[in-house]
This record gives structure tokens, sequence and C-alpha cells, in this order.
């Protein structure tokens, strides 16, 4: 069964213990001067029901350039969990000593719809073969969890760290202004910003992985609207005759959007909610990466337009019936590898929820798109190959655009 998604996104999905439902991610956002507390949630007419609670995660050990800094031996990943850890229940499942077990058979329509290629949800770009390369996915990772998630005497005080730039200023804006920041380029990216070169640099090499035709154009620029002047990118015109490129082509005008990264680290059993990112906080475009572990994305259709609204709201304000409603039975699972990328946009990113269950490892159908179509239209008869992958611990880092005004207030909404 999917998440219930009765309460926060980060709460247990599937889980119906109400200590579970009380669960919450402990978020840093980062660039305070932009954010102002609870506005948005007056904006929106909703309260806030969400608490914050502490949520330990025992401390990396030798390796900073992994998550778990200890890759090796997997098994100690569950003994290592304090005695009060919220994730106690991990204990209770079988200790697996291996991240991968060997291939099992399962009947179709057990727990194992995960599939390796992407899903038939339009705006939604997923190749397992385009991964970031493994040199640059650790460095990252190591540069955010010693950056972000290192807390205190070892333990981490947070799982989510939300990073925050400003909506660049551009030539024509500042010209009316009195200061002088006129005299600063036009590149499309704020000078004044929460996130950091490490994951503008990031940004970077995705612009470049991406660049058509992986992405179709129109998505492409959605996520990389300044890239156009890239050199990598295919031009309709000749790049040495300038003099029929016009000014806009020349100079193109920056974004004036400005960009959200959230980190999310999650420790095997941790999962988030079905939801939809927030409509009037987050635009179209959203780009997820996994690093360290992987893990099973699951998508749900949103039943109905009628029911957007609901799948905006906080996720503890819902009662059962309504979080029943947002989602209808068209579902799609997907395994997230690390160092894969996922690109969100159009019906994937509006129609569509995204989450992950709460789950210390994941069935992974090994068939080939073929087979994996039979098992989705419950073709009984059919015996497909599964392989369970074990998660580890799992730092994804997504992107996305604030819409206009959203970059001056705040909260810790999804
Ligand atoms: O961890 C992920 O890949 C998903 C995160 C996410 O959906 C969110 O923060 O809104
Ligand atoms: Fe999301």
């Amino acid at each position: 069964m999917p998440g219930d998604g009765l309460t926060s996104p980060y709460n247990a999905p599937g889980s119906n213990t109400s200590s579970r439902d009380e669960m919450k991610r402990k978020l840093i956002a980062v660039n305070f001067e932009d954010i102002v507390g609870s506005d948005s949630q007056k904006q929106e007419g909703r309260s806030n029901k969400r608490t914050k609670l502490h949520i330990e995660i025992p401390a990396p050990k030798a390796d900073p350039n992994c998550c778990t800094g200890n890759h090796d031996e997997d098994s100690e990943t569950f003994s290592s969990l304090s005695p009060d850890s919220l994730f106690d229940e991990a204990l209770a499942f079988p200790n697996l000593t291996t991240t991968q077990s060997p291939p099992v058979l399962l009947q179709p329509n057990e727990e194992a719809q995960a599939a390796l290629t992407a899903p038939p949800i339009p705006g939604l770009f997923f190749d397992p073969s385009l991964k970031l390369p493994e040199d640059l996915a650790k460095k990252l990772a190591g540069y955010c969890m010693s950056t972000y998630f290192d807390g205190d005497e070892g333990k981490r005080k947070v799982n989510q760290v939300m990073l925050f730039e400003r909506a660049p200023v551009d030539d024509e804006d500042s010209a009316s202004g009195s200061d002088t920041s006129s005299d600063r380029p036009s590149t499309g990216r704020s000078t004044s910003t929460g996130i950091p070169p490490q994951l503008l640099a990031l940004l970077d090499k995705l612009s470049v992985l991406l660049r058509p035709p992986v992405l179709p154009l129109e998505i492409y620029q959605l996520l990389f609207p300044s890239s156009v002047s890239h050199p990598a990118m295919p031009r309709t015109v000749p790049s040495n005759s300038s003099s029929t490129l016009t000014t806009a082509e020349k100079h193109p005008k920056p974004a004036k959007q400005a960009r959200q990264a959230i980190l999310n680290l999650y420790t095997p059993g941790e999962g988030i909610s079905p939801h939809v990112d927030l409509l009037r906080r987050y635009g179209d475009g959203i780009i997820g990466v996994s690093l360290c572990g992987g893990c099973v994305m699951r998508f749900e259709r949103v039943r109905d337009e009628e029911f957007q609204d609901l799948s905006q709201r906080s996720h503890s304000s819902l009662t059962s019936i309504e979080s029943m409603l947002i989602s209808g039975s068209d579902f799609h699972e997907l395994y997230l590898p690390p160092n894969s990328v996922i690109v969100l946009s159009g019906d994937a990113r509006y129609k569509w929820t995204h989450g992950i269950e709460r789950r210390i490892g994941d069935w992974v159908l090994q068939n080939s798109d073929e087979d994996s179509e039979d098992i989705l239209k419950g073709d009984g008869n059919k015996e497909v190959q599964a392989e369970w992958i074990r998660r580890e611990t799992r730092l994804s880092i997504t992107f996305r655009w604030l819409l206009p005004g959203a970059d001056v207030v705040g909260g810790d909404e999804l």
C-alpha cells in the first residue's frame, strides 16, 4: 500500500501508528534574511500543524565522502542506531548483510512494481544510464554531509536543509534604482545566494548532462533558461553568424526566478509521503539527484482536478478520507539508483504525486519493459524476476524554482 499521506510528507508512509504519524523531519532553512516564518501559511490560508521533532541519526563513520561512512560493512548501519532512535523499528527487520540479494522469483503483483526505466508519465524524464560521475557525486555528498548534516557531538541535528537563492536583479530593474548594482554583469544568477558554489557547480554539470537532445528543448529551457548561450547548447543559427543573432540571443535575459535547493537525508526506513510540491511556492521544472543510496520513488496520479487543492494542503491537516481522495489507483514505481537524475515537469510535476515509501529496501523488477507492462496490466500468469535492493542512507538534492514573491517568504513546507 502506498503511504497514507495523512500527515507531514516526511512521515512514515504505510505506517498506522500515531507515533509515526507525528514524526516530522527536522529542517533548517538557509539565507534566513529571506525567510519570514509563518507568512506562507497565512498567505495560503492554512494552519501549520507541523511540529518539529528532532530526529537523531547516527553520525557518519570514517569516510567523509559518503553518506553513511560505512558502505563496506552495511550490517553496522542498523546496529549503530541509538536505543532511543525513532527508527528502532528497523531492527525488527531481518538483518541483511549484503546490499543486494540474488534475484528471486516473485508472483506478479507482489510488492514488486518498481521499474528500472521511466514510467509513461508526461513530463517525467529519467534515464537510468544518465548518472553523475562517481567522483563528483562522492565529493558532493561529502561536502553536503560535512556542511549541513554533521551536528555537534557527532549527532546530526537535521535531516532536511533548504537553501534559497535570491531572485536576480537584471539591468533594467537596477537601472531605476539608486545603487551601483547596474554595473553587475547579467549572469542570470543572483550574487546573493544561499546556494553554495558546490551546488551551483552541480547545476552547471546538470545543464551539460541534460542538454538536448537528452531533454526536449522546452523542458531544458524551463530548467536552464539562462543556458541558452551555453556553448554546448544547440543553436538554431550557426554560432559564427553572430550578426544574425538578435540582441536577446547575444545577451539572454537572466531568469527572474530564484532557485531553491532542498537537501533530504534518509536513513534506511525513512521516506516521504506522496505529495505534489507546493503549487503556490514552486514553479514548473524540478530536478532531483540521488546520492549515496538509491530508493524507489512512487508516483500516483492526482485523482481529479478538484482534489488538486487538497494535495496542496499540509498533509497533517488532511483527514484520512481527504488523503485517499488525492491519489487514484493509477501509480508507477521507479527505482532511482545512486547518482541518477530525475526531472519532473508538466503533468509529472502537477498531476502526479511523488513519494518514497518508508522501507528498508525495495523490490525492483529486473524484467524488460514489455514484461513490466504486462505485470502492470495485471497479467497474473507471468513470473517476474525482481531484486531486493536494500536501502542505504540516501541524500537527495532537489532544485526547484521559487515563484515570484515566494523567495521572500518561507516556512518548512514542501
Ligand atoms: O528525496 C527525494 O528525491 C524527493 C524529495 C522531495 O520530493 C521534496 O523534497 O519535495
Ligand atoms: Fe517533492
